[in-house]
């Protein structure tokens, strides 16, 4: 039987991207820049003659907004798409709306890299004082969740991410996968990162390293045991990969530029 190909992808810039902010679960929608990452990664995709049959996204704004795009570039916007909150990026607890170059003055560059990349770091839980708890908290879309509202993270670190991604990755996607089905996730950074931890084996050292830019497709080729059979593919110019990965590090450091 042939490989089955996955595809992840890191939703286009989002407003907060831009601003250098902690997004995580404030729906931010793309900003214009972000709308034509997506529709630009849409048409690479169809260069390629990829074709999906499953989408899948978090329950954010940003990550649904790309997945259209995508499928309306490549002129296959008929195919289903099924949201869940186990997809969504990262809680970033109390760190929520924090710009993250004001972070790394104040508490130092290296520490704003462990919140941002380690495995195991959880920041400060958000709480109601928190300027966006009520946005987030009141939201219609998290009744909508297969787990009690109270019950649903007020942070989280990545491995946190990953417990509970790992379920629906297991119960729902996999079949479809198993089933030859050719799968999109249309997600973030984090989500992206935990569940590539898991496909991949990375360690929690190397995850550290591990940094996923905005708007480009991550192809996977696995095994129909789901183990990959070749390194991750990222697709489109590699420079501009390249640059737009450091571009995503660097707004970790005290002099990042926003741009
Ligand atoms: O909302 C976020 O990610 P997203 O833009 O992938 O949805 C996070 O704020 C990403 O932040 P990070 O790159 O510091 O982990």
């Amino acid at each position: 039987m042939s490989n089955h190909k996955l595809f992840l992808l890191r939703h286009g810039e989002g407003a907060w991207n831009k601003e250098n902010r902690f997004c995580s679960w404030v729906d931010q929608k793309l900003s214009d820049n972000g709308v034509l990452e997506a529709q630009e990664c849409g048409r690479l995709l169809k260069e390629h003659g990829y074709e999906f049959d499953r989408v899948f996204t978090s329950i954010l704004s940003r990550s649904v907004q790309t997945a259209w795009l995508v499928l309306e570039a490549m002129g296959q916007e008929w195919v289903p798409v099924t949201k869940s909150w186990r997809l969504n990026e990262r809680h970033y607890g109390a760190l929520i709306g924090l710009n993250r170059a004001e972070m790394a003055q104040k508490h130092g560059e290296e520490k704003v890299k462990l919140w941002r990349r380690s495995y195991d770091i959880t920041p400060p839980p958000i709480d109601e004082s928190h300027p966006y708890f009520t946005e987030i908290y009141n939201d219609r879309r998290y009744n909508t969740c297969d787990v009690p509202k109270e019950q649903l993270p007020r942070t989280e670190s990545l491995k946190e991410v990953l417990d509970r991604l790992l379920p629906y990755w297991n119960e729902v996607i996999v079949p479809e996968i198993k089933n030859g089905k050719t799968v999109l996730i249309s997600a973030h950074g984090n989500s992206c990162r935990a569940l590539l931890k898991h496909l991949e084996g990375i360690s929690e050292t190397e995850i550290v390293g591990v940094t996923l830019p905005t708007g480009v497709p991550v192809l996977l080729e696995m095994d129909g045991g789901l183990r990959p059979v070749k390194p991750r593919q990222l697709l489109g110019d590699p420079a501009k990969i390249q640059a737009a990965i450091k571009k995503v590090e660097d707004q970790g450091k005290v002099n990042a530029s926003n741009k």
